[in-house]
């Protein structure tokens, strides 16, 4: 039996929620098969990150390369990434011809700061321009776009900002943080807009939502899916894993990967 696959390079959540965990979990039940890149060791849990030990760049080039010399993955995404030299080392395995998802991680649901400003800069101007989607929070498209953003118009205009300064295909604007909806918009380089709106559940279980998002778009790009098709199956997706979240620990708890049939 033949199976898709796709890689993620991120760092970890032990308590299962987040980073590579999650990503995995989200191409496993999408059957996609995963592979995964550790970039940094990070303690935490649902209330928060507690330590970080980042891996050596000598191991995340081995790792790359003997991931990409065996099993080409058909998509490939990132998750945190902490050091610009991490993002060198990574920078050569991106390719135009295998579809690229860029979450640009740089704070913790739990508001713990995940990434450096250098790092921030690196993202920009080197592995955004290579992104099919980019796919920021409001905080985080906030940083790229550098402006406030507060309402529907703002998000129009930081997209188009991130687009034209950086690049990508597709910038997706989450909405989890962002009005009383959950509303998700995304606008492309060729000027199509479309967004995704779902019930927004007044929950604190949402550890590990942007995650699981982009892993999700990932999975179905590998399939060989459109990016607006791949969007729309992760928006569905994050819905019914939030609606069903297990309410597993003492914090922000994780969402429920098993939510959502194929
Ligand atoms: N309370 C909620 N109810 C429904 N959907 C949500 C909720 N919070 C976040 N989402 C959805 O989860 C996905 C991740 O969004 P967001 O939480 O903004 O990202 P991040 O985890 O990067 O901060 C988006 O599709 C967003 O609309
Ligand atoms: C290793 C790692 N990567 C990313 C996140 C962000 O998680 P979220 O999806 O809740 O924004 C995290 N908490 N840990």
């Amino acid at each position: 039996m033949k199976l898709h696959t796709a890689l993620s390079i991120a760092g970890t959540d032990p308590s299962g929620g987040a980073g590579i965990m999650a990503d995995l979990k989200s191409f496993q039940t999408r059957h996609v098969y995963g592979m995964a890149i550790v970039t940094s060791v990070v303690a935490q849990n649902t209330t928060g990150v507690h330590h970080v030990e980042h891996v050596s760049l000598e191991s995340i080039e081995r790792q790359l390369s003997d991931v990409y010399s065996d099993i080409e993955p058909q998509a490939v995404k990132t998750g945190m990434i902490a050091l610009p030299e991490m993002m060198d080392v990574i920078y050569p395995y991106l390719n135009q011809s295998i579809p690229y998802v860029m979450d640009p991680v740089m704070i913790a649901t739990s508001g713990d700061r995940l990434v450096s400003d250098e790092a921030v800069n690196f993202l920009k101007t080197k592995l955004i321009p290579l992104a099919a989607v980019v796919t920021p929070n409001r905080s985080e498209a906030e940083v790229l776009a550098d402006m406030p953003i507060s309402g529907e118009r703002d998000i129009a205009i930081a997209a188009k900002r991130i687009l034209s300064d950086m690049g990508p295909q597709v910038v997706v604007i989450k909405g989890g943080h962002i009005g009383t909806g959950a509303t998700d918009y995304a606008f492309t380089k060729k000027g199509e807009a479309r967004s995704w709106t779902s019930p927004k559940y007044d929950t604190i279980h949402t550890h590990g939502t942007g995650c699981t998002f982009s892993a999700v778009i990932t999975a179905e790009l590998a399939k060989g899916h459109d990016v607006m098709d791949a969007i729309g199956i992760a928006k569905e997706y994050i819905s019914l894993a939030i609606k069903h979240n297990p309410g597993l620990g003492h914090g922000c708890g994780p969402v429920n990967h098993m939510a959502m049939k194929l």
